[in-house]
């Protein structure tokens, strides 16, 4: 297919994604300038597997042949299970959802061959490490975890996936077709072929583990007014695995997770939080280790890919998120506040002005 595809004249073959991939491709050559693909659709549409598609037709086109080792376009391809495990989730609509935006830019020389690349990703969805209702998943990456073998689940210290809050507000543990216990070891696989050593692999586990245990500490009033403490002997010990697992300091855990500091002029003031603070703060650390993580794990990626500071120009390929419909959508009411401090009359709202609220939004999000 990709065969007939090339060099043929747009329109005169059926419509395929490899006949936009061409034009693109020879655009860039024939125009000399850097190029951009926008995959875009409602979820479980076909994006991701469509930027697969294009990616392929690109390292087709712009492949180097002959050369040694893993190539370029390989190493991006195998990026994709790595990401796909902590930045993919079941939903209602695709069980294999991004939650995360996704631009890759290619890298070309001055023969059109490919030189580099970087994988460069935006807003992942840091709300369902906390919260994920039915018939949804949390990420991937903490299922396989208590998938894994008998000696990891241990020294993990992870267990059957119903023992923990992240993952139990959803009855749905399992994605039909899907076998966790695999998907663990070829994603440690994919990991090794990304460049991501053993040791930074358990590190990475260490972390997920972490994110189950911390999930389980609850609090109940302490004893000053406004005060919180660690509810039981249940909490306590998920506390002391957390600090096992993240290497820190328990009280420091805990004092961090029951107090907040806030920082004067005049020095800095420890006050106390009420129990429904403290899981805020619980959660919220939860989120902010976990976009960490992943964060991490693209950088490591291209670091491992390399990148090309001379590139003559680029294709880049954007894999935006999914649209989906909520009984209640945040964003959306995110949205209409910003168009009514736009001074927009919401009944008279044209799709480009709404559009041009939800960028707004987008870019808000973004810078803060
Ligand atoms: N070209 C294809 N051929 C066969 N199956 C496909 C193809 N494209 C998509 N699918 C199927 O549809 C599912 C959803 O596709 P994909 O994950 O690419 O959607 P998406 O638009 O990226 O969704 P989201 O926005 O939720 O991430 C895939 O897991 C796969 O089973």
């Amino acid at each position: 297919m990709m065969e007939q595809y090339k060099g043929a004249t747009f329109g005169e073959l059926s419509p395929h994604l490899f006949a936009i991939a061409d034009s693109c491709y020879r655009a860039m050559i024939n125009e000399h300038g850097s190029q951009s693909i926008l995959v875009s659709g409602e979820s479980g549409a076909g994006k991701t597997e469509t930027t697969k598609m294009l990616m392929r037709y690109l390292a087709f086109m712009g492949g180097r042949s002959g050369t040694e080792g893993r190539t370029v376009e390989q190493q991006v391809l195998e990026s994709n299970p790595v990401l796909e495990a902590f930045g993919n989730a079941k939903t209602v609509k695709n069980n294999n959802s991004s939650r995360f935006g996704k631009f890759v830019e290619i890298q070309f020389d001055k023969y059109g061959k490919i030189s580099g690349a970087a994988v460069r990703t935006y807003l992942l969805e840091r709300s369902r490490v906390c919260q994920v209702s039915d018939p949804e998943r949390n990420y991937h990456c903490f299922y396989m975890l208590c998938s894994a073998p008998p000696e990891d689940v241990k020294r993990f210290k992870v267990g059957n996936p119903r023992s923990f809050h992240y993952l139990n507000q959803t009855s749905c543990y399992e994605v039909a077709n899907v076998d966790d216990a695999r998907e663990y070891l070829e994603t440690r696989n994919a990991m090794d072929i990304v460049g991501i050593s053993q040791e930074e692999q358990d590190a990475i586990f260490r972390v997920v583990a972490a994110i189950l245990h911390l999930g389980n500490i609850n609090f109940s009033k302490g004893k000053e007014i406004d005060s919180s403490r660690l509810r039981d002997e249940k909490s306590i010990n998920h506390l002391k695995i957390v600090a096992e697992l993240l290497m820190c300091d328990e009280k420091l855990l805990e004092d961090s997770l029951c107090q907040r500091v806030i920082v004067t002029p005049d020095g800095n003031i420890t006050k106390p939080l009420d129990p429904d603070s403290a899981l805020q703060s619980r959660d919220a650390l939860a989120k902010t280790v976990y976009s960490r993580l992943f964060d991490w794990i693209v950088d490591k990626i291209n670091n491992s890919i390399g990148q090309d500071p001379d590139a003559i120009s680029i294709i880049g390929v954007l894999d935006i998120y999914g649209f989906e419909s909520f009984k209640v959508n945040r964003f959306a009411i995110t949205t209409f506040v910003t168009l009514q401090k736009c001074k927009y009359d919401i009944n008279s709202v044209s799709k480009h002005d709404l559009l041009s609220a939800h960028l707004t939004v987008l870019s808000n999000c973004a810078s803060t």
